[in-house]
């Protein structure tokens, strides 16, 4: 059964100075005994989270309150510092669409690196259809990535990471770089996996779309919840996600 259990989870992130940690100052701590000790900053913060099958949970919050990295703590992208994490499903995390990708590489071997780190076989198949939502030109199968328009690139990177269905799904990043004919066909995609979902998590300073889209809203302060807001069930029609652009 899909799921999702956090129990007083919290995540620091190192920090790394650029002064605090170089080899020099690093070994003049030693000789002289300095503590080594590592600063960290707790981004995600004593969080207890239950979702079920149909749950759609916003988060919101003000810039920094830990919205994306409580997202990536979920994708398991990092792992937790203390407390209990339990996933069970296929996750499909559209965070920070380029993550994982190798703008080195020529698109069709990302394209099948990243259906592979996700579990997926590429097939033949499986990549043609995925390049035939890209709607790119063939030749540009073996360009490496690097080569890509901003707006190509997400074209490469969404039809990838939305190929197959998720248990749980994951929405932290809009399609605010592509043109408008690609972005109704996406979110067309993306509304069909936000209805095909068991469980639906959404970061958004959308207040608005959190309130059509959401079962609750989860609001963040400084990495820990500081109030859980509970709505009625929205009706599948009311998933529209487009998001206000600034
Ligand atoms: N890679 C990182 N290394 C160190 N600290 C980080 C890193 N990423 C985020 N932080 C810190 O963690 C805290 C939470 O950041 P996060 O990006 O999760 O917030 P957010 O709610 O998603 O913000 P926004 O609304 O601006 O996207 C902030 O204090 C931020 O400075």
């Amino acid at each position: 059964m899909v799921s999702i259990h956090l129990r007083d989870v919290c995540l620091d992130y190192p920090l790394y100075g650029a002064y605090d940690f170089s080899l020099k100052r690093r070994l003049l701590g030693r000789l002289f005994r300095q503590t080594g000790e590592m600063r960290t900053i707790r981004a995600v913060d004593n969080i207890s989270i239950e979702a079920t099958a149909g749950a759609r949970i916003g988060l919101a919050g003000p810039n920094g309150s830990g919205k994306s990295t409580l997202l990536r703590l979920i994708a398991g992208v990092f792992p937790q510092t203390r407390g209990e994490v339990r996933i069970a499903g296929d996750i499909v995390p559209l965070l920070g669409l380029s993550a994982g990708a190798n703008l080195d590489f020529v698109a069709a071997d990302n394209i099948s690196l990243l259906l592979r780190i996700s579990g997926r076989k590429a097939t033949p198949a499986i990549l043609d259809e995925i390049w035939a939502f890209t709607e790119l030109e063939e030749r540009m199968q073996r360009l490496p990535l690097r080569m890509f328009s901003s707006g190509m690139l997400m074209r490469v990177l969404f039809a990838t990471a939305t190929a197959f269905p998720a248990d749980i799904l994951l929405l932290d990043e809009w399609l605010s770089v592509v043109d408008e004919n690609f972005s109704a066909k996406a979110e067309t995609r993306l509304q069909k996996m936000v209805e095909t979902a068991a469980i639906v998590i959404i970061a958004s300073h959308d207040h608005a779309l959190l309130r059509r889209t959401c079962t609750s809203i989860i609001n963040l302060d400084h990495g820990r919840i500081a109030s859980t807001v509970s709505l009625d069930a929205p009706a599948p029609h009311h998933f529209e996600l487009r998001e206000k652009r600034a």
